[in-house]
This record gives structure tokens, C-alpha cells and sequence, in this order.
């Protein structure tokens, strides 16, 4: 069985006509992607380098990743999502490879390939995110760099995520976040070593209410980003 939620993906195709839109509900992902850019790059060398991006939506980070010099694969189960990244293509004269596919039927048939795999705010999305670990570790080659970012599972994260994002800022829609898919850095940890994606960084992301700005920081309570590297 597919490891997807039809109402998470139905989520994102309703909205994604709206992707490219800053003011939009991608908002934080455009304002949050110069800073996860730039850490990715610092720790993985962009450059050059063959990138898979799971759970793409509409290629903000794909994009950005392929104007660093990667050759990036985009993939996502979200025909809308996809059909947006594809059209923005043509507007930014950028390179992706986008796919309709998911990261476990991906890893069954292109395993070991690529030296990069970023899997941002997407885990919480979907019914076993420890199944996709699991594909990250196998559509890595050995020594190649893993990311993922998603939210944590504790009453101050459920206080920012929810409460504060989708009802006070309504900086999200309500109903984007479910509380119950929150994952605590220690089990995605757990889950990326036991498939040989021993953790290497462990960073937070924080929104600043009064400067209405993200920063990446030691504080991994709500937003936390986590750096794996694969053994080889
Ligand atoms: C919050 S968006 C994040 C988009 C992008 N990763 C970013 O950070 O800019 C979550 C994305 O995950 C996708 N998604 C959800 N479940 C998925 C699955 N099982 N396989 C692939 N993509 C999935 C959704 O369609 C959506 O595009």
C-alpha cells in the first residue's frame, strides 16, 4: 500500500495555484527557504551534485537548489503541486526533473544514486514517516547527505504550530498541522540510525513575533532541521 494520505495531498493541490504567491500560505516556506538554502549548501556543497528533493510541492527549494549548480530530481504525489513546478519552469528558466512518484517506489528502483536527498516539512505529512527514512537511506549513496526538517511533538510546538500559526497569526490555513504527526527529534533519530543515517547536525528554526523573521538556532522546540550523513 502507498504510503500517502489522500487528504494531506488534496490539502496541497487545493491550494497550489498559490505556491509561487510570497503572501500566500507558502509565505514561511518562501521566507524560511534562503536560510535552509544555505545551510544545505554550506553542509553538502550544492554544486555539481545529483539532489533528490521528497515531497517537492511546487519546487521552492528544488528550484533554489538547481541555482546553486545541482542537478535536481523533484519528486511529489500531488499532481497540482507538480503541474505548478513544472509551469514555473518555464517562468524562472530553471532545470528540475519532476516526478509523480513516492520516495519508497523511487528508492525500489533508482537506489544508491543520488548523493544528496532533502525531505523538508513533509514527514508530518504522511501515515509512516519512518518508511520514508528508510527510502532516504536507501536513494542515498553511501557517504552522501540526507536533510530533513518537520515539527516537534511537545506542548510548546502544538502551542507555535497550531494554535499560534493557523489561528492567532493565521499565517497557515487551519487543519494544515496535525498535532498527532508531530515527531520529536530523538524518534527521527532513532529511525535514521537504525537505516545507517547516523545524525550529524541537529538545528531549530524559530520565528521571531516581534522582527517577524526566521532564524536557525539552537532551539529545536517547535521547527528543527536534522543533518544525516550516510555510512558508507
Ligand atoms: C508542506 S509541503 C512542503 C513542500 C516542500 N518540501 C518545501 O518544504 O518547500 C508538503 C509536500 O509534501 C507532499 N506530500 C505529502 N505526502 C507525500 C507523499 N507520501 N509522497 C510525496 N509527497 C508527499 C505534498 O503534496 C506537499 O507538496
Amino acid at each position: 500500500m502507498i504510503n500517502a494520505d489522500p487528504s494531506e495531498l488534496d490539502k496541497f493541490s487545493q491550494l497550489a495555484h498559490r505556491w509561487w504567491d510570497p503572501t500566500s500560505e507558502f509565505k514561511p516556506l518562501h521566507e524560511i527557504n534562503p536560510l535552509r538554502l544555505e545551510w544545505i549548501d554550506r553542509l553538502a556543497a550544492l554544486s555539481g551534485k545529483k539532489v533528490l528533493d521528497i515531497g517537492c510541492g511546487g519546487g521552492i527549494l528544488a528550484e533554489a537548489m538547481a541555482g546553486k549548480g545541482a542537478d535536481v530530481t523533484g519528486i511529489d504525489l500531488s499532481d497540482k503541486a507538480l503541474g505548478v513546478a513544472r509551469l514555473h519552469l518555464l517562468e524562472s528558466g530553471c532545470k528540475v526533473d519532476y516526478r509523480k512518484t513516492s520516495a519508497e517506489e523511487l528508492a525500489d528502483a533508482e537506489a544508491g544514486t543520488f548523493d544528496v536527498v532533502t525531505c523538508m516539512e513533509m514527514l508530518e505529512h504522511v501515515p509512516d514517516p519512518s518508511s520514508v527514512v528508510a527510502a532516504c537511506a536507501a536513494l542515498v549513496k553511501p557517504g552522501g547527505h540526507v536533510f530533513f526538517s518537520t515539527i516537534n511533538r511537545n506542548p510548546k510546538a502544538y502551542l507555535f504550530a497550531v494554535i499560534g500559526a493557523e489561528y492567532v497569526l493565521k499565517m497557515l490555513p487551519k487543519g494544515t498541522h496535525e498535532y498527532a504527526k508531530f515527531i520529536k527529534p530523538s524518534d527521527l533519530s532513532r529511525w535514521a540510525v537504525s537505516v545507517g543515517l547516523p545524525p550529524d547536525e541537529l538545528i531549530g528554526m524559530s520565528y521571531n513575533l516581534l522582527t517577524q523573521r526566521y532564524s536557525l538556532g539552537a532551539d529545536t522546540s517547535v521547527n528543527y532541521l536534522m543533518h544525516t550523513v550516510r555510512v558508507a
